[in-house]
């Protein structure tokens, strides 16, 4: 199944069990005959796929190098983009050079955003391997990495030139990452589809995840079209992570995952709006239920006064204002703007 996404320069995602094999062949319908890549990977993901990828991108005429990093947020940082960039320098990449990112989000965001910036911007393929990555964040051009004082809090919009999806990777994958893309998964079935989430209540079986990750992607291709550069309706893909962010933040980046963060995020942010009058009564419940169900926790041990302080440096913040994504109806979002101090007398 191949997706094509719209954006100023267009690209392909393809789903299809066994393709990190052929990745390529697919990167010579892209790339300069003979060019340099470089795989980046991290210490999980390439001792169970690096091999795989490098012969098939060496079959196709490449010159492979590769810098690999210790798996984990922790990574996720500007030091870890100062050694890839050493790496692209000491292999001496052109412009005309790419870059083959191989593992999950962590891997796709920091790899992305050293493509976007180093010589000012080179190409980069994307290789999702966790179920987060393959729905989610391989998709979409955010690329970026966490600053100590929060998120995400630099990057870039850079656009991959393709997206290879091997839904067999996910074989390899632990469960806890399996529960933790579920959060991003329960995500789209809250901001846009609704039969979506009602399959998720009903329990999918493993082989249904292939169809999983084309309905996400598909609702996420909508959003990233629209508005490519996240400045209006694209913002409701945030639903969740005002508070999963500051979540993250408060947990220095470790312990708490990225899907668990945003899971925790919604059910508050559900509570905020069913508090507002402008979530249905019985959102928050049915989206801690569903959560439970694919074994992602519900609460965390900080404060409102704590949570709302560390959203202080949000993307979507003006001044005191935080641009809050709310539900109006599963399925159904909005976006609200709300002051701090508003937030404080309505969150639970
Ligand atoms: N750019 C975006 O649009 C976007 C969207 C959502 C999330 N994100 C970012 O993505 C990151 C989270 O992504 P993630 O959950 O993939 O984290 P991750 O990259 O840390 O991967 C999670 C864990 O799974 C392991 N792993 C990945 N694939 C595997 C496989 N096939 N087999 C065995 N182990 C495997 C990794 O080594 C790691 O331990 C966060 O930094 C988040 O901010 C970005
Ligand atoms: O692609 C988007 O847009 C998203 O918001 C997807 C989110 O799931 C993802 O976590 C993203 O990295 C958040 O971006 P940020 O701009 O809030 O840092
Ligand atoms: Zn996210």
């Amino acid at each position: 199944m191949k997706i094509e996404i719209a954006t100023a320069v267009p690209y392909q995602v393809t789903v299809e069990n066994g393709i990190i094999d052929r990745v390529g062949e697919l990167a010579a319908e892209l790339e300069r005959p003979g060019a340099k890549a470089m795989l980046v990977s991290e210490s999980n993901v390439f001792p169970l796929y690096g091999q795989r990828v490098k012969d098939s991108l060496e079959s196709a005429g490449f010159r492979v190098s590769e810098f690999l990093f210790p798996a984990g947020e922790s990574s996720k940082q500007i030091a870890t983009v100062c050694d890839i960039y050493r790496a692209l320098s000491e292999n001496g990449f052109t412009r005309s050079d790419f870059i083959v990112t191989l593992g999950g989000g962590v891997t796709g965001d920091m790899g992305g955003f050293a493509a976007a910036t180093f010589l000012r911007g080179i190409s980069f393929l994307q290789i999702p391997t966790s179920l987060l990555a393959q729905v989610d964040a391989s998709v979409g051009g955010k690329t970026g990495v966490d600053l100590p004082f929060g998120k995400n809090l630099v990057g870039a919009f850079h656009q991959p030139r393709a997206v290879v999806t091997d839904p067999q990777t996910l074989n390899t994958l632990p469960e806890h990452y399996f529960h933790d893309g579920m959060g991003e998964v329960i995500k789209y079935g809250c901001i846009s589809d609704l039969a979506l989430l009602e399959q998720l209540e009903k329990g999918i079986k493993p082989v249904d995840l292939e169809e999983i990750i084309i309905r996400c992607v598909s609702s996420k291709k909508k959003l990233v079209e629209e508005d490519t550069r996240d400045k209006g309706r694209r913002m409701i893909l945030n639903f969740g992570h005002t508070f999963g962010h500051a979540l993250e933040k408060l947990h220095h980046f470790q312990e708490l995952a990225h899907g668990e963060a945003v899971g925790i995020g919604m059910v508050l942010a559900a509570g905020v709006g069913e508090k507002l009058g402008i979530t249905r009564a019985g959102t928050a419940e049915r989206i801690r239920k569903v959560l439970v169900q694919y074994g992602l926790p519900v609460e965390d041990c900080f404060s409102k006064e704590e949570i709302i302080e560390a959203t202080a440096l949000d993307k979507k913040s003006d001044g005191e204002t935080l641009q809050l994504i709310l539900l109006k109806e599963i399925g159904e979002s909005i976006i609200y703007p709300i002051h701090r101090s508003q937030l404080l007398c309505v969150m639970e």
